[in-house]
């Protein structure tokens, strides 16, 4: 049976693509990689130091895609192939980084080599070939509201314009230097204006990818099962744990910040239109087409987030307990929280966003994407694949007599 054609946003077919991604192996790249092997006809080479995440997508080697996926274990910090890489594909895409806060203030020098000198060779590589980048950068970007700095009981903290974060005119406000919690954001920062720059003064086509603390299946680890067991993974994670193993969930400094969540499916969409977007100008770069089709992505940086998902840490604490609760068949625990100093669970030189909502109307204009999922849907099913996925492991490591493997 003869499939129908893909077409892009514009009713245009859609040109097979060679993507060179970075990151591949973790959680963000494992989504996008099954949606690309899922839903287009794009090819791509698979980057990361580990590949667990992906290894549904790599075999068997008689999967419907599998000559559409190649995996290459490369550390982009030393390996000359990266170059040849970049220049075999039509885009990049770089995930790369340590993004977990539990690692900002505690190793400073690695967050910062990795959110920028380690991002440094992609981006030269990119724009000395000529090659388009999609590069994650993070809604930390922004720090800390305006609204923050204001009295607590200010009315303007009310006031959208003293909290809202928008790509175009909102500032970045980080902490001071001993508060090496930005040292993530601030290198994330800097890659961003230098991709900026390269945008403007050498022609970099690029798009940069703000994300708003997505959440799903495959995210982080579980601590002792799939990853170390004093490790701090995100707080999505984490409380994870907590459930699994029936402990309190533990509130930094209260769990007053305010985040807000989006399913990573949702999010996903919109990468996607990110790439199949360009595609209208590989595919037609008459003047007519571009008119038509102007570079919706290119040049751009795009929020990518769900406003209406707000909630406190407190509230999404007492929410995740509520659908383990559902999902597990087991009862919440009498005392389900305990707060916790940020110093005692981060150590020294941490400090937080306070509230994160980002602003949508940019990217509601490029590419017409809006995000869907609710945030009981989103904990729902992500919830009943980490039950489903840990909870037998997390009952036999209990049983273990201490000291055993
Ligand atoms: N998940 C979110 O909500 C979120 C929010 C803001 C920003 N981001 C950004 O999105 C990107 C992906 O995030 P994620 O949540 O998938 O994180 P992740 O840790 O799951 O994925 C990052 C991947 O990069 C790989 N990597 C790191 N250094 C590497 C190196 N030197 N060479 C090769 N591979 C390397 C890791 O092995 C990992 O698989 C990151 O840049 C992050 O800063 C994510
Ligand atoms: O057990 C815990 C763990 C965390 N918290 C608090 O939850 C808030 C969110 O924490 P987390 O998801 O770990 O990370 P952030 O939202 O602060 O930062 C991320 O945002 C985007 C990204 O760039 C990449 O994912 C990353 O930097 C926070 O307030 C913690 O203190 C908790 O109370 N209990």
């Amino acid at each position: 049976m003869a499939s129908a054609a893909r077409v892009d946003l514009d009713g245009k077919p859609i040109k097979p693509l060679t993507i060179c991604m970075i990151g591949a192996g973790g959680f963000i790249g494992s989504h996008l990689c099954e949606k690309l092997m899922a839903e287009t006809p794009h090819k791509v080479l698979a980057l990361d130091v580990y590949n667990d995440k992906i290894k549904h997508l790599l075999e068997p080697d008689t999967a419907e895609w599998a000559d559409r996926i190649q995996f290459h274990r490369i550390n982009i910090k030393h390996d000359s192939r990266l170059e040849g890489l970049i220049k075999m594909a039509d885009l990049t895409i770089n995930l790369a980084a340590i993004c977990t806060p539990a690692d900002y203030n505690t190793r400073p020098l690695d967050t910062i080599y990795s959110n920028f000198i380690d991002a440094l060779p992609v981006v030269k590589y990119c724009s000395e070939n000529g090659k388009r980048l999609i590069h994650f950068s993070t809604c930390e970007v922004y720090g800390k509201t305006i609204g923050s700095f204001l009295p607590k009981d200010s009315p303007l903290r009310q006031e959208p314009e003293y909290y809202v974060l928008k790509e175009d005119s909102s500032p970045c406000i980080f902490g001071s230097i001993e508060k090496q919690r930005w040292s993530y954001a601030c290198a994330k920062q800097l890659i961003e204006r230098l991709i900026y720059a390269e945008g403007a003064e050498n022609g970099l086509e690029f798009t940069i990818v703000r994300p708003f603390n997505w959440i799903g299946p495959r995210m982080d680890f579980i601590p002792g099962i799939d990853g170390p067991s004093e490790g701090v993974p995100r707080v999505l994670a984490c409380f994870s744990n907590n459930l699994l193993r029936r402990e309190p969930l533990k509130l930094v400094d209260g769990g007053e910040s305010q985040r807000t969540f989006i399913y990573i499916k949702d999010a996903i969409e919109a990468v996607l239109l990110m790439i199949c977007l360009h595609l209208v100008l590989l595919a037609y770069n008459d003047d007519n087409s571009s008119q038509e089709n102007p570079a919706r992505a290119n040049g751009h940086i795009f929020n990518v987030g769900n406003p209406n998902n707000e909630v406190t840490v407190r509230q999404l604490a007492e929410m995740m307990t509520e659908v383990y609760s559902k999902v597990s068949g087991e009862p919440t625990l009498d005392v389900p929280t305990v707060d916790i100093s940020s110093k005692e669970f981060y150590g020294v030189g941490y400090d937080d966003s306070d509230k994160r909502i980002p602003d949508m109307t940019i990217i509601n204009r490029q590419l017409g994407w809006n995000p869907k999922t609710s945030l009981w849907d989103l904990l729902e099913s992500t919830l009943t694949y980490q039950h489903r996925t840990y909870a037998e492991a997390i009952k036999k490591a209990i049983a273990k007599p201490a000291g055993t493997n």
